[in-house]
């Protein structure tokens, strides 16, 4: 059997690739008009990048205001607004397919990028929606790569509703390197996302939320 062929038969690859988007992605519609895409292994070997990103990246220390409430962010952080060059060509590959793949129901493109690391288990974010700006009143989306080691995105309705299906508490999903999740609709007005403190012994991960103009 020809290797190569075999090869891109199982999907094995050393290269760092952006896979198909229109394969593999599954949308999860949830109440109140909002939806989470997945889309596992979006990046495949992305171990450079993840080095790279941490290397590179100027991170900062925060404490502040985040969103309208006041959140502990004991993570490190970095953004680039649309008019910055972003740290690897690998993370404007990323956001290009996703303005690709998104345009029709988007119908503008991801513009910023907005990078966090979680230096370890004990780094998270606390629950919150990204309302800053127009998502505040308006349906967006917010697509968000990881990279190095599997956390969660904890999602839960923001007027305190009981999730069907998760035993009343929160939607888990589950992020590992290389993964895409997306979330869309109303998710960031109707609902909370988090990433919670973990006290398994994990290494770094890092997040990178690709917005649209003017939303944070
Ligand atoms: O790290 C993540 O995947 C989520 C980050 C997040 O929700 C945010 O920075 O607004
Ligand atoms: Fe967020």
């Amino acid at each position: 059997m020809d290797l190569t062929l075999q090869g891109s038969l199982l999907d094995l690859t050393d290269e760092m690739t952006l896979r198909d988007l229109r394969v593999g992605t599954t949308r999860h519609p949830l109440a109140l008009g909002a939806w989470v895409d997945v889309r596992p292994g979006w990046l495949a070997a992305g171990d450079e990048l993840f080095a790279a990103l941490l290397r590179d990246v100027p991170w900062h220390a925060e404490r502040r205001q985040m969103y309208d409430s006041v959140v502990d962010v004991p993570r490190l952080t970095k953004f680039y607004g649309g008019d910055e060059p972003l740290p690897h060509p690998m993370l404007a590959q990323a956001r290009d397919a996703l303005s690709r793949h998104y345009a029709g129901e988007l119908g503008e493109p991801f513009v910023t990028a907005g990078l966090c690391l979680y230096r370890d288990g004990r780094d998270s974010v606390a629950w919150h929606g990204d309302r800053i700006g127009r998502s505040r009143d308006s349906d967006t989306m917010i697509a968000i790569l990881s990279l190095g080691s599997p956390r969660t995105l904890a999602l839960r309705p923001r007027d305190g509703r009981p999730v069907e299906g998760a035993g009343g508490r929160s939607l888990r999903y589950p992020l590992g390197h290389g993964d895409l999740v997306v979330m869309g609709g109303s998710c960031q007005r109707t609902w909370d996302h988090c990433v919670p403190k973990t006290a398994e012994p994990l290494g770094p991960r890092i997040s990178v939320q690709f917005r649209v103009a003017g939303v944070r």
